[in-house]
């Protein structure tokens, strides 16, 4: 009603032809009109929220171990000066060591820095994990990623066990560490280990052989912890790289692993992790299956989708990067009419929906799966045999990238992914449990948190200019709620035009003596007045609701008005 009322006020006073700021107040007009449309589509992530929780002691306790389905997990990281790999293997950790059968359990890294450092790191941890997995599950450790459960202080010295377990990981930080610095592998550990002959070939960051190593074979019985338990198996890959082929970044390295982990472990769930984003509950894989194994409303789930959390927040998180609201408000809303986004990183996905598969009604998924018939390779016959699908010419006149697995071209792709996926039928889930299941590292300065935005706001209409258009394509293939919904991210950037011009103009006429609204002693103020104060109270009300505190919420209001500049300007 309020922001009728502006409508109103604006459309009934245009000053008339010749008059000074005619064309102003028609400015503000088109202002008022896209922010009042713009708060409609803001209402669609808001009308109809769904909580959701698990009973995953249940399930749990339902299956045998040999019925459950495999999970793959893939860590992705890119550069071992951004991304150290001491931080890495920690988020390996937390995922090695997850409460599930180990023999169904594959964990993959993809280094598309092919870096020997976080080879290094990641050899070192398939050695630690001898001694991690097993004290995790004696003494029920959480969180299960090492750096942050020493750092909780959550590990009273009682057992002997937690002194030992601390001195090894400290012995192992530093070697990683020094390495780190260094820039490079001792002498000693280099020999200690075939695959680093693979770096000796001179060759570029961008312009390499697949490297792809299984450092352990979670189907071999000597794989074993010290306890004698089973360990997941853990591989290390390099894709192909050339300077004439296209990367296509995170995607691209998500698609080899798709396929290298087909031909390895094939797990029918996909968990995708950033390398800074650890697992922060060791039961989060039940939570996600709940919803996979579910035999009633189960088929129709692609994907099941976690907050993403952060561990590096300030109290009062000045550059607003927890996205506080969005996770506690805005995603639930999306949930209710079909799903939320897929956003990368704390998502798990059926794998067959990641080949392209389309929802068929009748069709029911089958987790019992007949692998043990296949003949048992070596783990270098089966390296070998591998290789090729991580190579930069696989992909070439294939549907990868386009209808088979992440899409490519998208700033976002994972949103983009997400949203075809959708438009194929499939549901998603959004699962927001009081413990948060992963947390990460968000952008401590201005200028990442600009960037990363800048890339955001691109990505995003990128998505609602292209072909697949929640505006367009996405009708009648997902929900008008779901496609609303999509519409108010996307079209975030555009935002940043109205607002440019109603917080500048309005105040350089006023220099000119020029007020554009009514007085206070005017009726017609009182709809500015009403909506204003009722979208910041709300606002504020929603953000403490979230769990924020009120400068957080004032942190927030000032980084909006950065992120909303066009995105041109924020580099
Ligand atoms: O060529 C590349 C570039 C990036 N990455 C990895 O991709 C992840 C995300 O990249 P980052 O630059 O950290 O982007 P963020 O903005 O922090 O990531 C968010 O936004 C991305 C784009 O929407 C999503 O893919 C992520 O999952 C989501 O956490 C990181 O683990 C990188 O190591 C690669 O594997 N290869
Ligand atoms: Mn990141």
């Amino acid at each position: 009603m309020g922001v009728c009322f502006i409508w109103a006020y604006r459309f009934g006073n245009i000053p008339r032809e010749g008059e000074d700021g005619r064309w102003v107040w028609i400015g503000l007009l088109g202002a008022e009109l896209w922010f009042g449309l713009y708060w409609v589509l803001t209402q669609a992530l808001r009308w109809n929220q769904v909580y959701r929780c698990t009973f995953k002691d249940r399930l749990y306790h339902r299956y045998a171990e040999e019925d459950l389905p495999g999970i793959d997990i893939f860590v992705c990281t890119a550069d071992s000066t951004v991304e150290p790999p001491i931080m890495v293997i920690n988020t390996v950790f937390s995922v090695m060591a997850y409460d599930y059968p180990a023999k169904k359990l594959s964990v993959y890294l993809s280094d598309d820095g092919r870096s020997n450092l976080t080879f290094y790191a990641l050899l070192e941890a398939s050695n630690f994990a001898r001694y991690w997995i097993p004290y995790c599950k004696k003494f029920k450790v959480e969180p299960r990623s090492p750096a942050a459960y020493f750092a909780s202080g959550s590990n009273p010295n009682q057992y002997g066990e937690t002194t030992v377990i601390k001195k090894l990981y400290t012995e192992m930080e530093d070697r990683i560490v020094t390495a780190t610095k260094l820039g490079r592998i001792l002498e000693e550990a280099r020999l200690k280990h075939r695959g680093f002959s693979q770096w000796d070939s001179y060759s570029s960051r961008h312009d390499h052989d697949t490297i792809l190593q299984i450092l352990i074979d979670g189907k071999d019985p000597n794989a074993t912890d010290i306890d004698g338990g089973a360990l997941p198996t853990l591989v290390y890959l390099a894709r192909e790289k050339r300077p004439q082929h296209p990367h296509n970044f995170k995607a691209g390295a998500m698609n080899a692993l798709i396929r290298v982990s087909s031909n390895i472990s094939n797990g029918q769930i996909i968990l995708n992790l950033d390398c800074d984003m650890y697992s922060n509950n060791s039961l989060c894989i039940w939570d996600a299956l709940c919803f996979f194994m579910d035999k009633e409303n189960g088929h129709d789930i692609a994907f099941v989708q976690f907050p993403q959390g952060f561990e590096n927040m300030t109290k009062n998180d000045i550059y607003g990067s927890s996205f506080i609201v969005i996770s506690n408000v805005e995603f639930h809303g999306v949930d209710g009419f079909g799903g939320p986004l897929y956003i990368g990183s704390g998502c798990f996905h059926r794998r067959d929906v990641l080949y392209g598969r389309k929802f068929t009604k009748d069709f029911k998924f089958q987790w019992k799966k007949d692998d043990d018939n296949k003949i048992q390779k070596t783990m270098q016959e089966l390296e070998e045999e591998t290789k090729p699908l991580a190579s930069c010419t696989y992909e070439q006149n294939t549907e990868w990238g386009n209808e088979i697995g992440l899409k490519y071209g998208c700033l976002v792709e994972d949103v983009i992914t997400g949203l075809l996926t959708q438009c194929k039928g499939w549901k998603s889930v959004y699962l927001n449990p009081e413990r948060k299941a992963f947390l990460g590292v968000a952008p401590i300065t201005l200028s990442q948190t600009l960037v990363q935005q800048k890339r955001w706001s691109e990505g995003h209409l990128q998505i609602l200019l292209s072909k697949y258009s929640p505006a367009w394509y996405a009708h009648a293939k997902i929900s008008l709620g779901l496609q609303l919904g999509y519409i108010c991210y996307n079209i975030w950037s555009v935002n940043c035009l109205a607002t440019l011009y109603y917080s500048i103009i309005p105040s350089l006429y006023l220099l000119k003596g020029i007020s554009l609204y009514p007085q206070v002693s005017d009726p017609w103020f009182w709809s500015f007045a009403y909506v204003i104060s009722a979208k910041y109270i709300y606002s504020l009300v929603e953000f403490l609701c979230s769990g924020g505190t009120i400068l957080g919420w004032w942190n927030e209001q000032r980084i909006w008005l950065y992120k909303e500049q066009p995105p041109t300007f924020l580099h």
